[in-house]
């Protein structure tokens, strides 16, 4: 096929997988393996969880370690809660949300704020706890921080914005007003990809509106929600209003816990499709409210008559975010023919000019992954697809020398639809691109598979913006970006994606419940 004959120079220097190594990609391991040191040591909380606004650990006094995926290295240990360790958090949340619920939005809003301040005072030892515990670049991971407070700050701005409405009524002589009432204890269950943004997301608008929390903190990244706990308290956040506890191997009996317990009124959940099914079933028990932000297979795909140098940005922005392991990351990259090999070639060029390496090391752009399940389902991925006849152009190995959960950033051309990577999540630095011939046909393409999150495309069509636009399957559209998170805009997906929204002003709803009164024999006649 052509786009695979007339490899672009950048492709053909990028060999096969098994031989390649980039004279351009660089690759670093961390010459000290030291822990990095906190401004605010305090920050850092072992064996202890945040309830009823103390310190506590679990009854059993159980603890799990908790490593370094860039060195597996051990940073430090946590409670293993259990069911009835969970139980005690949510009594503690039930109390405080009986007078928290009662602040005005004036006095909400002003404690969101000052956690707000304090999250962004302290970014840099909560990146710093981000970068060791998850494994990102330092930039990155202050990228980070800087979106999670954005979410305080978003939600302290809404808390005192809430309104009802007034309804005319069809029955003559009532009047007929809605009140947004908070809808009580929520429990939040949050991953490892965003160990903070994931989690404000969720609080900044339970607490705008009046209700208390217990999260359950995900046992990959526990440290940077404990953090988050400790600053909370700073701020004056009421005890049992934020509680935030931590388990591994007895993380299916915490969140039964949570989605069973008839105290808990909402569940919140981003992580896996498979995870949030079995949470939607046990919530069925006591009919619990319900938002699920689950896995994606974002379609990115570049028309002809895009800006290809944009497309290239927008890919790589999109595509090698978190070293793919984001859930609004392209996992499945389609181009038009007449512009395939030189956005391959570009592409490519890129992707070689990244720095892999443990991201505290300067210069480092990516890091590594999670853990070693997330290096297998990447290697599984690039094997299928080259048995399957697709190209690796560059990377398409592991880096063991930097430490087992590396892997190298990855371009795979010529990729089919029948490859494990059409229609699964990669999560991880592995790009494939699937060359296309028209618009009906990439759609058609874009919309088989059973999740819908995010989508991207680009062109330079006004009317196909629109078209394509209205056409994916999706929660979110990038048109001409490969960046579409903002805590301004709503945040969720369709389809076996889940449901709800965060962030914007519709994140504030998934927390209410809408109260309904009709006043009764309300003459319009005045008295005389
Ligand atoms: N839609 C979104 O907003 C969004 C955001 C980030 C990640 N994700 C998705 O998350 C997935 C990656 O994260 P993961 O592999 O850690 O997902 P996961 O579903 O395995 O875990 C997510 C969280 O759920 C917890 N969990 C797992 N089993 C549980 C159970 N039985 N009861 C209660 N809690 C349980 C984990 O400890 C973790 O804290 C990807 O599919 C990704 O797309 C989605
Ligand atoms: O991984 C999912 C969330 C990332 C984001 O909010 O952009």
């Amino acid at each position: 096929m052509l786009f695979q004959k007339a490899l672009t120079s950048a492709a053909r220097i990028a060999t096969r997988s098994h031989q390649f190594r980039s004279p351009l990609t660089s690759f670093s391991r961390l010459s000290s393996t030291m822990a990095p040191k906190l401004r605010d040591p305090s920050l850092f909380k072992q064996n202890v969880c945040y309830v009823n606004g103390e310190w506590i650990p679990a009854k059993s006094g159980k603890t799990f370690e908790v490593h370094d995926p860039a060195t597996e290295q051990l940073i430090g240990t946590c409670p293993e809660f259990t069911a009835e360790d969970t139980r005690l958090a949510i009594s503690h949340a039930e109390t405080a949300f009986e007078s928290f619920r009662h602040k005005t939005g004036r006095e909400r809003s002003k404690l969101l704020r000052k956690w707000y301040d304090l999250v962004v005072e302290n970014a840099d030892d909560l990146a710093t706890l981000i970068t060791w515990e998850n494994g990102k670049p330092t930039a990155d991971a202050k990228g980070e921080v800087t979106y999670a407070a954005n979410f305080f700050e978003w939600f302290s701005e809404e808390a005192p914005r809430i309104y009802g409405d007034t309804i005319p009524s069809s029955i003559p002589g009532n009047r007929v007003i809605t009140i947004k009432e908070p809808v009580g204890v929520c429990g939040l269950i949050t991953p490892w990809n965003f160990p903070a943004a994931m989690i404000t997301r969720k609080i900044g608008p339970a607490l705008a509106v009046g209700c208390s929390v217990v999260v359950k903190a995900p046992g990959e990244t526990p440290f940077t929600p404990l953090a988050l706990a400790e600053l909370a308290h700073r701020a004056g956040v009421p005890p049992g209003v934020v509680n935030v506890v931590t388990a591994s191997e007895n993380t299916p009996e915490v969140g039964k816990e949570l989605t069973t317990n008839p105290t808990v009124r909402k569940i919140s959940f981003t992580g896996s499709t498979p995870v949030g099914k079995l949470l939607m079933k046990q919530c069925s028990t006591t009919l619990k409210k319900l938002s699920l932000e689950l896995g994606g297979n974002a379609p990115f795909i570049v028309f002809d008559d895009a800006d290809v140098d944009l497309a290239v940005a927008g890919a790589i922005a999109s595509k090698f975010r978190s070293s793919g392991q984001t859930c609004v990351c392209a996992n499945r990259i389609f181009v038009q023919r007449g512009v395939y090999d030189e956005f391959a070639s570009k592409f490519a060029a890129k992707v070689k000019e990244f720095k892999v390496g443990n991201g505290f090391e300067n210069g480092t752009t990516h890091g590594p992954l999670i853990h070693h399940k997330a290096i297998s389902k990447v290697e599984e991925h690039v094997r299928d697809a080259e048995k399957k006849g697709a190209m690796v152009l560059l990377g398409g190995n592991k880096l063991p020398d930097l430490g087992p959960n590396f892997y190298e950033p990855t371009v795979i051309s010529g990729m089919k639809v029948d490859m494990a990577m059409a229609s699964e999540e990669t999560f991880g630095p592995v790009a494939g691109l699937f060359p296309f011939d028209t618009e009906e046909e990439v759609v058609r393409i874009a919309n088989n598979t059973t999740v819908g999150l995010a989508g991207y495309f680009f062109s330079r069509d006004l009317e196909r913006v629109h078209r394509v636009a209205e056409h994916l399957e999706v929660g979110m559209v990038g048109v001409n970006t490969g960046l579409i998170s903002d805590p301004a805009s709503p945040f969720g997906g369709v389809k076996e994606s889940g449901f709800g929204r965060e962030g914007s002003l519709y994140g504030i709803g998934e927390y209410q419940v809408t109260k309904m009164v009709t006043y009764g024999g309300m003459g319009k006649k005045l008295q005389s």
